[in-house]
């Protein structure tokens, strides 16, 4: 339960509506218990006006007698209404305060936790699925959320309405009291337990839903294989099998519904015959009259619903602590990669790699071992390699995805980790080989690298990019909506898009991890061309499988294994008559060059 004391600061922050809130329950619940005691009036009146008026019958003042008689009813009735209204406005306000102040604290919540998620590392990503993280965020504040409202709500009713209700019955007969409130722990209790199998239940067919959630988005982001291999029987029978399993969860948990209320009605049903039992015999006695029977019954009545809320409310707290839990697990965890300086600094673009090894934390593999190289600002660091040779993860260090576990990087030969992380990364911009567009305008996707890019610094992009060819062809141009992941694009359009995206910002360092690969080579030159002009004075480190992007780069590295395995220019590489050497001749004879 400690676990819930999280809240507590963002309790105090709305504390103001929490106090208004008690205070307009308090009065809900007088306008709630008042009516019962006119109603004894009412009825006692009623019965002293059926013994007088007998006596009265045939004597000059019985009509004027029952005259009087009604318009005190009417009152009475006037008098319940009214303060039935009462009790219903400031219901109103009580939920305008008390559940308000649990929605915006769900929105603060929400808000801290997407924040705090910003900021860990893409380790903590690999760790994690996205299904984990979107039902922290979701599923797991609601069910906080329900703590914070509903379940603080009603706790304070109960006690308020515990302390006036059961203090007034007090006052009026200790014994009715004791046999019209005996049924209700029972009540709480079943309650609990029943609320208890509900939610495991509740529990098991939310599993169940998101099973399916994944199943079908599976199926419909993977449509193009199922169609290509005809697999849609085979999908079909999985979705209907899901269905199945979701249909009976749900009919399990009608079933325990379906015995919620009948238990709840059996149980106050209880209260009420014994309240007319006992009441009867202490009328007899003449210790009350009748109309306190009806009072008490309208008690009752009162009471339920705190006392059925005790055992849903207890429940409530439980699941609440479970899932504060999961969200403090996340927000508890801290990122690896943080910033050192505020120093907003601008930097030339000198790259220098000494002695780097990087062995990534989840996996435990050492993707680079010992990389030591430097380029100059304003120059070309091509990188070439054998797959899985740690070409994408010196992309990831340049961009301080990831620290390394050794050595050194520096930027103007200043260790890369001093600078201000957000400032260091607006002037390092990559394409990453794994391509990621928003569904939203292609025009959006290319400004999202840089806040406020003017029409003509879009349209610049995209030349340079290679791809204001192809946007012109486009019904709606820049307009085009891309598709979820852009789908609606060509692999090479995407890639192009992205490169758009990195060049925009101008950034002071630029990395294209394996952008070109899905352009044919008359563009991959046009491209390369066009970023000697845009990146002059500005480095770029180009990333590629192909020697026809390398080969007018300033430097090249091979790679292989984590290691470098050969360096120098275009010309250097071929003299040496190694893997760069073999490439070029494997990649000449298919005319990629
Ligand atoms: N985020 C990661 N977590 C754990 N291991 C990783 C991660 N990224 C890469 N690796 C591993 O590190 C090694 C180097 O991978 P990297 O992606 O840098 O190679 P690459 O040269 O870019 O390969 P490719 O040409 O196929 O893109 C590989 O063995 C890979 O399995």
């Amino acid at each position: 339960m400690k676990e819930l004391a999280f809240l507590n600061k963002y309790i105090y922050r709305y504390g103001f509506r929490l106090t208004l809130g008690i205070i307009f329950m308090i009065i809900s619940n007088i306008f709630a218990i008042a009516p019962a005691q006119v109603v004894r009036y009412a009825l006692d009146l009623v019965v002293d006006t059926l013994k007088t008026q007998t006596l009265l019958e045939g004597a000059e003042l019985h009509s004027v007698f029952i005259d009087d008689f009604f318009k005190t009813v009417l009152l009475y009735g006037a008098v319940i209404v009214s303060m039935a209204l009462l009790r219903g406005i400031f219901l109103f306000l009580v939920r305008q305060t008390i559940i308000v102040m649990s929605r915006l604290i769900e929105f603060d919540l929400k808000n801290d936790i997407f924040e705090h998620y910003q900021k860990l590392t893409l380790s903590f990503y690999r760790r994690n699925n996205t299904g984990d993280l979107m039902a922290r965020i979701s599923e797991d504040v609601s069910k906080v959320r329900m703590y914070l409202g509903p379940a603080i709500m009603y706790s304070i009713n109960m006690v308020i309405s515990f302390i006036l209700t059961i203090g007034i019955m007090l006052s009026i007969n200790v014994h009715l009291t004791f046999w019209a409130l005996f049924p209700l722990p029972l009540l709480s209790i079943s309650i609990y337990f029943v609320n208890n199998v509900i939610n495991k239940k509740s529990e098991l067919i939310q599993q169940q839903l998101s099973s399916m959630s994944t199943f079908v988005q599976e199926a419909f982001s993977g449509i193009r294989v199922i169609k290509a291999f005809v697999r849609e029987k085979e999908s079909l029978s999985q979705f209907t099998d899901n269905a199945t399993e979701y249909q009976n969860r749900q009919l399990e948990l009608a079933k325990v519904n379906s015995m919620f209320y009948p238990l709840m009605l059996f149980l106050i049903g209880l209260s009420t015959i014994l309240t007319v039992y006992v009441g009867g015999i202490e009328v007899e006695k003449g210790t009350i009259t009748p109309g306190v029977i009806a009072e008490f019954i309208m008690y009752v009545t009162l009471l339920t619903w705190p006392v059925t809320s005790l055992g849903w409310v207890t429940s409530i707290v439980q699941r609440a602590a479970a899932s504060q839990k999961r969200i403090n697990e996340f927000l508890n965890e801290t990122p690896e990669i943080v910033s050192t300086s505020d120093e907003v600094q601008e930097i030339k673009g000198n790259l220098k790699f000494e002695n780097v090894s990087l062995v990534y934390p989840d996996s435990g593999i050492k993707a680079l071992d010992d990389l030591s190289f430097e380029i100059e600002s304003g120059k070309t660091l091509a990188i070439l390699g054998t797959t899985g040779s740690g070409k994408s993860t010196v992309a990831s260090l340049i961009s301080r995805l990831y620290d390394p576990t050794s050595g050194k990087i520096l930027v103007d030969n200043k260790d890369l980790k001093s600078y201000n992380l957000h400032d260091i990364r607006s002037q390092i911009n990559m394409a990453p080989q794994d391509v990621f567009l928003f569904s939203n305008t292609l025009r959006n996707n290319i400004a999202f690298a840089k806040e406020n890019a003017t029409e003509a610094e879009i349209v610049e992009a995209t030349k340079n990019a290679g791809l204001w060819e192809n946007i012109q062809h486009m019904e709606h141009g820049l307009d085009t909506i891309v598709g979820e992941r852009g789908i609606t694009l060509s692999g090479g359009q995407k890639q192009r898009t992205t490169i758009a995206r990195a060049i925009l910002g101008s950034p002071k360092i630029l990395v294209l991890d394996d952008s070109l690969s899905a352009v044919d080579t008359k563009t991959e030159n046009q491209i390369l061309n066009n970023l000697q002009n845009v990146m002059h004075n500005k480095t770029s480190v180009i990333i590629s499988h192909r020697v026809s992007s390398a080969k007018l780069a300033d430097k090249i590295i091979v790679l292989h294994e984590g290691k470098i395995i050969e360096q120098g220019t275009h010309d250097e590489l071929l003299n040496l008559e190694g893997h760069y050497n073999t490439l070029y001749e494997q990649q000449s004879k298919g005319n990629n060059l």
